[in-house]
């Protein structure tokens, strides 16, 4: 086997392997620019070339692989070979074998999956330990010899202090992730994990598999990461770039319809009846409802002549492309040709040879006709008709529910209506009745427990011909409509027969701090897993003090002095005055410490979290047991709860460290 000073001599020579895939995809920009057939092509693949000789110049400064595989004797396909695995592929020289195999390819899979029990022909598994790109040190498992021991360098890149945005997770994808990070691209899967089991990093290691197996097709039909706010996209948004991959659209569902500016909010009843799936019934009724019975014929002027197609004909047109359930605007279009056609027949009979020209002329004859039978629509001049006066959404809506969503003061017209978040969502439900939107080849929705039934119809219009991951966890809902189940909002995202699987070990939140979570889990009424921490460094300190801002403030200094990021997580209304607390306090606040209001906490982590008056954010809101859930699971190594009310729920007391008073 080779030795340190072997395996780093070999990072030398992926250095000039990176070296000589620059330099060639520098040439291959000028050849390509200067061979390709035609302009397009010609464009297109300078495009490319330059995009990854950008990628490659670009490339972070991180060690060139972190593992390595040496296959045995009774090895069928790699018999004898080894391989270093890395974030990408390193080409070797003169064509040779790579000196660097991409973790994504079908040989590194056995780096996450071999075991003593199983080595998948592996003799040993190599695991680099790295100070920035200095390599330092490696371990071994003698795999075939059934040694197999807790990795040290795994444990640290575990426990290592966060700060900054997420990073890739790529050297210690456990075996349970790998199955989930390289499912196949036609299955749909929803993973249920406790705070910190590495859903996100999942979903996100997934997009990157998925754009190695399957490029051509996913760089065409494209792979859309959604997420809960902006704050957290920040957070996630260097992993994929990271790992090579750039061309990944991650946004926020709200981004995503934004078609018209929010400028309203809704009353907590008006968005609950927005939200709810019948709102699509109500649509689809008033829309199809603008449809009328053609009670007469309909013709059109034609030189001498005088095409003309009878009423019931026309009934007949209007109820079967009714009845093709083709989108609404589509319809409209397709009784036009319909109708055209048999008034083409009859020119025809007339000895009339009707070509394009024709067609389009006659068509648009029967504009005024379609516009009584057929009327063309516009999502906001629908749903400002509706909310101005919801009466055609009875039965389906209740009268209360109906007054809930009626504007007290309609505008003049849709052009100046102003629209909510809740609204968007149900202009896009409009706008997907009338056109089929735009569809990804694979769409990745993380805290999807948070969508609302209509959200989830978005999120499936866009993905009906591909396939999604749906990552969250029914414990950290905290929207009015969150998921109760997952099958029913599987359902509702258009996946009913997707699998749900769950991830119960967690890799951010130490088992002190996993204790009370898993406590206050049960009193949450939800059916999900128990977390069991993969971590057991971590300190959990309960202070009681006089004054909630200066407790805070002596807390958050004392949290200072460790390294890592802090997080002041505290119910909003207390963040503004927590953050001037801790500027008159002369703390800086900037890349190491942050005031998060609990509403922004979801999905990020700090390395340090204060949490500031439990009782305050659970009475800020109805799911506010849910949202002290989310708050306290934030905290890689250390967790303190600041109080100077009562707990909310004896969770932090039994088995956490406490100081009391003299604050
Ligand atoms: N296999 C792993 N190796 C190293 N770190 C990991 C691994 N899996 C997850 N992590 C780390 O654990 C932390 C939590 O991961 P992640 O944010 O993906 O979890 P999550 O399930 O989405 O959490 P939450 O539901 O609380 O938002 C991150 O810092 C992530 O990098």
């Amino acid at each position: 086997m080779a030795t340190l000073d072997e395996e780093r001599r070999y990072v030398e020579q992926c250095g000039a392997g990176l070296r000589r895939m620059l330099d060639a995809a520098r040439d291959n920009v000028i050849v390509g620019e200067s061979v390709a057939g035609d302009r397009y092509s010609a464009e297109r693949l300078g495009r490319h070339l330059k995009s990854l000789a950008k990628e490659l110049s670009e490339e972070p400064e991180g060690p060139p692989f972190f593992g390595r595989l040496d296959f045995g004797g009774d090895s069928a396909e790699h018999q004898g070979r080894s391989y270093h695995i890395g974030r990408r592929h390193i080409t070797g020289e003169h064509g040779g074998p790579p000196v660097v195999i991409d973790w994504r390819a079908p040989v590194s899979r056995a780096f996450y999956r071999a075991s003593a029990r199983d080595p998948l022909g592996v003799e040993v598994r190599r695991r680099f330990g790295w100070a920035g790109t200095t390599l330092t040190s490696f371990e071994d498992e003698r795999l075939a010899q059934g040694e197999q021991t807790e990795s040290r360098i795994l444990a640290a890149e575990i426990e290592r202090p966060r700060v900054g945005p997420m990073r890739d997770i790529v050297a210690t994808i456990q075996p349970e992730q790998d199955d989930l990070v390289r499912a196949g691209l036609e299955e749909s899967i929803c993973v249920q994990g406790a705070p910190g089991t590495g859903k996100t990093a999942v979903g996100l290691h997934r997009a990157a598999f998925l754009l190695y197996a399957h490029r051509q097709r996913l760089e065409r039909s494209g792979v859309l990461v959604l997420g809960p706010n902006r704050a957290f996209l920040g957070y996630i948004s260097a992993v994929l770039p990271a790992l090579g991959e750039v061309d990944v659209e991650q946004t926020t569902l709200e981004r995503l319809l934004g078609t018209v500016a929010v400028t309203a909010t809704d009353s907590p009843a008006a968005a609950l009846v927005k939200h709810d799936a019948r709102m699509a019934e109500v649509l689809r009724k008033i829309l199809y409802g603008r449809i009328s019975k053609p009670v007469e014929p309909v013709s059109v002027a034609d030189g001498s002549y005088r095409w003309r197609v009878g009423e019931d004909e026309l009934r007949r047109i209007v109820d079967d492309t009714r009845r093709d359930g083709m989108p609404y605007a589509i319809g409209r279009e397709r009784v036009r040709a319909r109708i055209t056609e048999l008034m083409r027949r009859q020119a025809e009979l007339r000895g009339r040879t009707g070509n394009a020209v024709w067609t389009r002329k006659i068509g648009k004859a029967l504009t005024p006709f379609l516009d009584e039978i057929w009327p063309a629509v516009h999502p906001e001049e629908l749903l400002c008709a509706l909310l101005s006066d919801p009466g055609p959404a009875a039965p389906i809506l209740t009268a209360d529910e109906r007054a809930a969503i009626t504007w007290a003061r309609p505008p003049r017209g849709y052009r100046s209506a102003k629209w909510s978040e809740a609204d968007l969502v149900l202009l896009d439900e409009i706008a997907g009745l009338l056109e089929r939107p735009r569809g990804y080849g694979h769409v990745i929705v993380d805290e999807a427990q948070d969508l609302s039934p209509m959200q989830c119809r978005a999120v499936a219009r866009r993905s009906e011909h591909g396939s999604i991951t749906v990552l969250g966890d029914l414990a950290q809902g905290t929207t009015p409509w969150a998921a109760a189940s997952w099958p029913r909002h599987l359902e509702l995202l258009g996946k009913p027969a997707a699998g749900v699987v769950a991830l119960t070990t967690g890799f951010r939140v130490p088992a002190v701090v996993v204790g009370p979570a898993n406590r206050l889990l049960a009193a949450l009424d939800v059916d999900v897993p128990a977390t069991r921490s993969y971590r057991n460094d971590g300190r959990l300190l309960v202070t009681r003090v006089t004054e909630l801002e200066k407790g805070v403030v002596a807390v958050t200094r004392e949290a200072l002095t460790f390294e890592g990021s802090i997080g002041v997580i505290a119910a909003d209304a207390d963040a503004g005055p927590l953050t001037d607390a801790l500027w008159n306090g002369g703390l800086d606040l900037g890349e190491r410490l942050s005031v998060v209001p609990a509403s922004m906490a979801k999905g990020l982590e700090y390395d340090h979290v204060v949490l500031a008056e439990p009782a305050a954010i659970v009475e800020a809101e109805a799911r506010g047991l849910n949202r002290l859930y989310v708050a306290l699971t934030r905290a890689v190594s250390r967790l303190d709860v600041v109080h100077s009310r009562p707990l909310p729920l004896d969770v932090f007391t039994a088995g956490s460290g406490e100081r009391t008073g003299g604050r």
